[in-house]
């Protein structure tokens, strides 16, 4: 199956309205008028990339990765079937929403909705930040990436390589297992930590991650944070495999956001797999 990007992101919210003003005053987003109930964000020539949708329950909703075009999508949905994958197709509402030409979704094993599609419209326009963040780093690497607290790591690694396609960048062990999974370039489009870590014992969305270009945006945007009192849940520092700079910070949506530059790129040439022995390089204190 060849899965081009993380497309889009879809956010569950009981307090819908609290996520805008995070996600467009702090992180620069812009905000795009949506369906009612839905309310979309903007952060490159797409549509939007972000969605939140009123829920029972605060968290990841569903996951977006697109593939070529229809031919593209009916070869993946045949290889989910020769897996036993039961895959749906989306309704007319849901494209209406997604501003995709066509989608089809199913769950994976730790009961995450990932959804399929090609033929997303562009937006109206230049994107305009709601702040002076002038570009995030998306286009063919995609929105960012997304790491989602799983019960079971190593299933979700086997079922995202040997029926999704995903590549694995990086492995850790110690001090929580976790997986890294890439689909472009980007170090990680998607990574797995693992849950009973948290003590929990259902999956969750942790955190999304954007990226900018420079450092300067990711302190700018620190500096918002602490004046705007938003919980910073891990300080500023350097990721150890995606030598990522970054902080995190706790979105009103329960989710928390990753905000970074400075990301390595993954050439499939010379990559080698390795298990790292931390998250860190420094920082990131919490
Ligand atoms: C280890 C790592 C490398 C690159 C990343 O983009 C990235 O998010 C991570 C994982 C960081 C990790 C996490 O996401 C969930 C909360 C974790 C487990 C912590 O409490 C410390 C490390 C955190
Ligand atoms: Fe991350």
């Amino acid at each position: 199956m060849d899965i081009k990007q993380l497309g889009y992101l879809g956010l569950s919210a009981r307090e819908p309205d609290a996520f805008t003003t995070y996600a467009t005053d702090i992180l620069g987003m812009q905000r795009v008028e949506g369906e009612d109930g839905a309310t979309h964000f903007r952060i490159d020539d797409m549509h939007h990339r972000i969605t939140v949708e009123a829920g029972e329950q605060d968290g990841g909703a569903y996951y977006g990765w697109e593939v070529a075009d229809g031919d593209a999508l009916s070869a993946a949905l045949n290889e989910l079937s020769d897996h036993g994958v039961v895959a749906h197709e989306a309704t007319q509402r849901e494209l209406e929403i997604r501003r995709v030409a066509d989608m089809a979704h199913f769950l994976d094993p730790a009961g995450n909705r990932v959804e399929l599609f090609h033929g997303a419209s562009l937006g109206e326009g230049r994107f305009t930040s709601a702040r002076d963040v002038e570009r995030f780093v998306t286009g063919d690497l995609g929105l960012g990436h997304v790491v989602l607290a799983s019960p079971d790591v190593a299933a979700q690694q086997r079922f995202y390589t040997d029926v999704l396609g995903f590549k694995i960048s990086d492995t850790m062990r110690v001090p929580f297992q976790a997986t890294f999974l890439h689909t472009n370039p980007r170090h990680h489009s998607i990574a797995f930590v693992d849950g009973p870590f948290f003590g929990i014992d259902h999956p969750f969305l942790h955190h999304f991650m954007l990226e900018v270009p420079d450092m300067d945006q990711v302190g700018r945007t620190y500096d918002l944070v602490l004046d705007r009192d938003v919980p910073v849940t891990m300080t500023l520092g350097r990721h150890s495999n995606d030598q990522m700079f970054s902080f995190y910070a706790e979105s009103p949506v329960g989710v928390h956001t990753e905000f970074g530059s400075g990301g390595v790129l993954i050439d499939d040439e010379t990559w080698q797999v390795t298990e790292i022995p931390g998250p860190d390089l420094w920082g990131h204190r919490h």
